[in-house]
């Protein structure tokens, strides 16, 4: 079994008082894919934002790479942003830019390469995700699938071992989020990446998912992990159950 990247151990969210999850453990181990789902509210990009060090933890920990997320400051914690990428729901590229600009952002923040370089890295990477012929464009041309894959592009620029997906088919029509999909599995498989995503689609769970994790927000916390194929076969929990059969059916 492959070693674990990340470990959550016991981690609790709250805002103002308000619970909105408590003792969530897990680990992530390298090169699998790991969904993170759940009905809306439940507090998936609420978990993605703790393990990513943008919120803090009201109990418990994240540890990345070997480094606990929230105690890691300056220097170590710019290093160890450095290796995770993330890619924002809305692909969050910077509008004025084109897309090998946007892909630069990162390389030109956080390395030393001299622009030629940065060039040659942003079309290898621009390249990986079927968008070498669009590397001029601006944003507002091209379509919300390709600006997915610019998003995943420019997190990937400067080979994370790890990668954080937010809600990556959202706002896409059902082939182009089955293409991202595929892409998604490809670079897991050749480059090694290890992926986070979270996600409510159950195709693409079932079709991306090495294992994944359901919050739930009456439980406020974790109602099953595993492998979601067989979840959806063997789960006895309503709830889990319920969000599997229920897009089981419009398979
Ligand atoms: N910064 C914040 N301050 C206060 N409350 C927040 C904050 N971020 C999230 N919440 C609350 O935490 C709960 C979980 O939100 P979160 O966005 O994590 O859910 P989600 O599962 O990602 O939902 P969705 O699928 O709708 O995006 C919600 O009740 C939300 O209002």
């Amino acid at each position: 079994m492959a070693e674990s990247v990340i470990q959550v151990e016991d981690l609790a969210a709250s805002f103002g008082g308000r619970t909105i999850f408590e003792h969530v453990s897990f680990e992530v181990r390298r090169g699998e894919i790991f969904v993170i789902l759940g009905g809306s509210g439940s507090g998936k990009s609420t978990l993605l934002k703790h393990m990513i060090g943008l919120y803090r933890a009201s109990a418990g920990k994240v540890v990345i790479l070997g480094q606990e997320v929230g105690a890691v400051e300056g220097s170590a914690r710019r290093a160890l942003l450095r290796r995770i990428g993330v890619m924002w729901q809305s692909g969050a590229l910077f509008g004025s830019l084109d897309l090998m600009e946007n892909v630069m952002v990162p390389l030109e923040e956080h390395s030393d390469l001299p622009e030629e370089a940065r060039r040659e890295v942003a079309r290898v990477k621009l390249g990986l995700v079927g968008l070498g012929d669009a590397a001029r464009r601006l944003p507002a041309e091209i379509s919300g699938g390709m600006a997915k894959r610019a998003g995943i592009a420019r997190a990937m620029a400067l080979d994370p071992p790890i990668l954080f997906l937010d809600e990556p088919s959202a706002g896409l029509d059902p082939i182009t989020s089955a293409g991202l999909d595929r892409l998604i599995k490809q670079l897991a498989r050749e480059m090694g990446t290890t992926f986070v995503v979270v996600t409510h689609e159950l195709q693409s769970i079932l079709a991306i998912g090495d294992r994944c994790l359901m919050l739930d927000k009456t439980a406020k916390g974790v109602i099953a992990t595993g492998d979601p194929r067989k979840l959806r076969e063997e789960s006895t929990h309503p709830t889990v159950r319920a969000f599997f059969r229920r897009e089981a059916m419009e398979e």
